[in-house]
């Protein structure tokens, strides 16, 4: 089985290629053997643009049998603690659209996307979990992807009464969007390193999220590998 682990950043994924060097054969920078599995590690960067070309770069050349997104995100709800890891189902494209004197439209509200045009369901992109031979038990969330990391409550409720996220992240609908239109299996994990408010970096718990995200992430990984 070939499994793609893909992140923005290699801080999101330190201790998995930490696990890797530790309990697996390093093939080439960024490619594994373990047990069953031939692992690659792809450092896509930051946002959707990076995203989007670095895993459409990948996915011309290479067909993993799984791909696994892994990062830190932003949690609408309150009632999730920071440190939570969570599975996105589903992810909306947040802020690309057109502004209406003080409203926002997204491009399906302006006609210039159809709805269910592939790989859309509806106007999101629905992960249906299909061809997956593992998946971790964890809370599902539907997710909005962002350029600008929300951080005004005129944008939070806007997000919130348009979408009803539990999460925000910068990559996950291009992760969705790459994934569906070349038909590989994927899982989204995030787990929360602050809440979407008014931006107060203080607050951030990113070495909680990483070592939740990737506890998560060596287990998922193991278990694919039948370990
Ligand atoms: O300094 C800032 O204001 C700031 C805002 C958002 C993210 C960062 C990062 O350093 C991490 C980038 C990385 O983290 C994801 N992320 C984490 N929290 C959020 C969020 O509330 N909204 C959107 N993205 C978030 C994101 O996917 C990036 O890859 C710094």
């Amino acid at each position: 089985m070939k499994i793609l682990v893909t992140a923005a950043t290699t801080l999101e994924i330190q201790p998995f290629l930490h696990f890797l060097d530790q309990h697996s054969q390093t093939v080439s920078a960024y490619q594994y053997r373990l047990a069953n599995c031939d692992i690659e590690i792809l450092i896509a960067g930051i946002g959707m643009m990076h995203t989007a070309f670095s895993l459409g770069r990948y996915l011309a050349a290479n067909k993993p049998d799984i791909a696994i997104q892994a990062g830190i995100g932003g949690s609408f709800r309150h009632d999730w603690e920071l440190g939570m890891v969570v599975l996105v189902a589903k992810e909306y494209l947040a802020d690309v659209g057109a502004e209406d004197n003080d409203q926002f439209k997204d491009l399906f509200d302006i006609q210039l996307w159809q709805p269910s045009q592939p790989p859309f369901t509806g106007n999101s992109l629905v992960n249906t979990f299909a061809g997956l031979s593992y998946l971790p038990a964890l809370p599902t969330a539907t997710g909005v992807s962002v350029n600008l990391v929300s951080g005004s409550q005129p944008t939070i409720s806007r997000l919130e009464n348009k979408y009803a996220p539990d999460i925000e992240s910068m990559e996950g609908a291009a992760f969705h969007y790459a994934c569906l239109l070349e038909n590989i299996p994927f899982i989204q994990l995030r787990s929360l390193s602050n809440y979407v408010e008014i931006r107060d970096k203080s607050k951030w718990k990113i070495p909680l999220a990483v070592k939740a995200l990737n506890d998560e992430l060596v287990k998922t990984v193991e278990t694919l590998s039948g370990l």
